[in-house]
C-alpha cells in the first residue's frame, strides 16, 4: 500500500494511472484537456473508468520538447491539482521535475511526485524529502528531451538502467526518503531506441526484482507504432492495451495510460482468467 498524502494506492495488484496532460503539445493528446473544466471532466471520466490514480503533467517530455518555464508549468498544473484533490477520490500525481512545482502541488493536494528526471534537478531531492510524498523515479538518458535520443547509447541498457535506478534509490535513502515511498520506472522512450525499449520490456521481471513497485508507461508511444508497422498514434490503442497487459504480467504495478477503460478491462480479464486458472 502506497500512502499518497493520506489517500491509499493499493499496489497488491496492477493499477492504472490515467494520464492528464494539461499541455498544448503533448505527443498524443496535446491541447485536449488544457482548460480547467475539461481537465476535471476528463479526470472524472478516467476515475469512472477505473483509474486508481490520475497523473497531471504540464510539460511535454516527448523527444525534442522545449522546456516549459516554471511559472508556466505552475499555472498549468496547480489549479488542476487543487480542483482534482477536491473532486476525485483517488490520489493525484504530478508529473514534474521542478522542485517548485513539486512543493506547490503537494500544498495543493497532490499525493505522488512523478519525476521523469529521477529527482536530478537542483533542489528536487530536497523538495521530495520535505514534502514527504511517494516518488516515482524514472530513467532518462539526459536531463533534456531535446538531446535524450541522441544519447541513446548503452553497453547493456538493462544493466545501465537498473544501475541508474539503484543509484537514485540510494540518493533518496541518503536524504531519508525511505524505500517505502519509492516507485521505479525504466522510462520507455526516454533516450532509447526501439531495441533498447524491447530489451527493457523483456527485462521487466528483472527490474521488478529490485524490490520496488514498477511503473510502466508505453501508452501510444513510438515502440507500439513501430511493432505495428509504423502505425500512427491514433491507431495504437490495441497495441497499448496489449503492452500494458504484458507489463502487468511481467510484474509492473502501475500502468500509465491514456486509454483507461480498455486497459482496466484487460487487467480485469487477466486477473479473472489467471486467478481462476482459466
Ligand atoms: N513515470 C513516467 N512518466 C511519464 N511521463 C510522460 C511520458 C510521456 O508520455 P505523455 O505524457 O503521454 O506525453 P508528453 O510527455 O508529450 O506529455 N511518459 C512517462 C513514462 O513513461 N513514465
Amino acid at each position: 500500500m502506497l500512502d499518497c498524502g493520506g489517500r491509499a494506492l493499493d499496489l497488491s495488484r496492477p493499477r492504472v494511472m490515467g494520464i492528464l496532460n494539461v499541455t498544448p503539445d503533448s505527443f498524443s493528446d496535446g491541447g485536449r484537456h488544457a482548460g480547467l473544466q475539461q481537465a476535471v471532466d476528463h479526470a472524472l471520466a478516467m476515475v469512472e473508468a477505473g483509474a486508481a490514480i490520475i497523473d497531471v503533467g504540464g510539460e511535454s517530455t516527448r523527444p525534442g520538447a522545449e522546456p516549459v518555464p516554471v511559472e508556466e508549468e505552475l499555472a498549468r498544473v496547480i489549479p488542476v491539482v487543487e480542483a482534482l484533490a477536491r473532486a476525485i477520490p483517488v490520489p493525484v500525481s504530478v508529473d514534474t521535475s521542478q522542485p517548485e512545482v513539486m512543493r506547490a502541488a503537494a500544498g495543493a493536494g497532490a499525493g505522488l511526485i512523478n519525476d521523469v528526471r529521477g529527482l536530478r534537478l537542483p533542489g528536487a531531492l530536497e523538495a521530495a524529502r520535505d514534502i514527504g510524498l511517494p516518488v516515482c523515479l524514472m530513467h532518462m538518458s539526459t536531463l533534456d528531451p531535446r538531446t535524450m535520443q541522441q544519447e541513446a547509447r548503452y553497453g547493456d541498457v538493462v544493466a545501465e538502467v537498473g544501475a541508474f535506478l539503484a543509484e537514485r534509490v540510494q540518493a533518496c535513502e541518503a536524504l531519508g526518503i525511505g524505500r517505502e515511498r519509492l516507485v521505479l520506472d525504466p522510462g520507455f522512450g526516454f533516450g532509447k531506441t526501439l531495441d533498447h525499449n524491447l530489451a527493457l520490456f523483456r527485462a521487466l521481471p528483472e527490474l521488478a526484482s529490485l524490490g520496488l513497485p514498477l511503473l510502466v508507461g508505453v501508452s501510444r508511444k513510438g515502440m507500439i507504432g513501430a511493432l505495428l508497422g509504423d502505425r500512427p498514434i491514433d491507431g495504437r490503442l490495441h497495441g497499448s492495451v496489449a503492452a500494458a497487459l504484458l507489463a502487468a504480467r511481467a510484474g509492473a504495478r502501475i500502468l500509465r495510460v491514456h486509454d483507461v477503460g480498455p486497459t482496466v478491462d484487460a487487467l480485469r480479464m487477466l486477473e479473472g482468467l489467471e486467478a481462476r486458472g482459466g
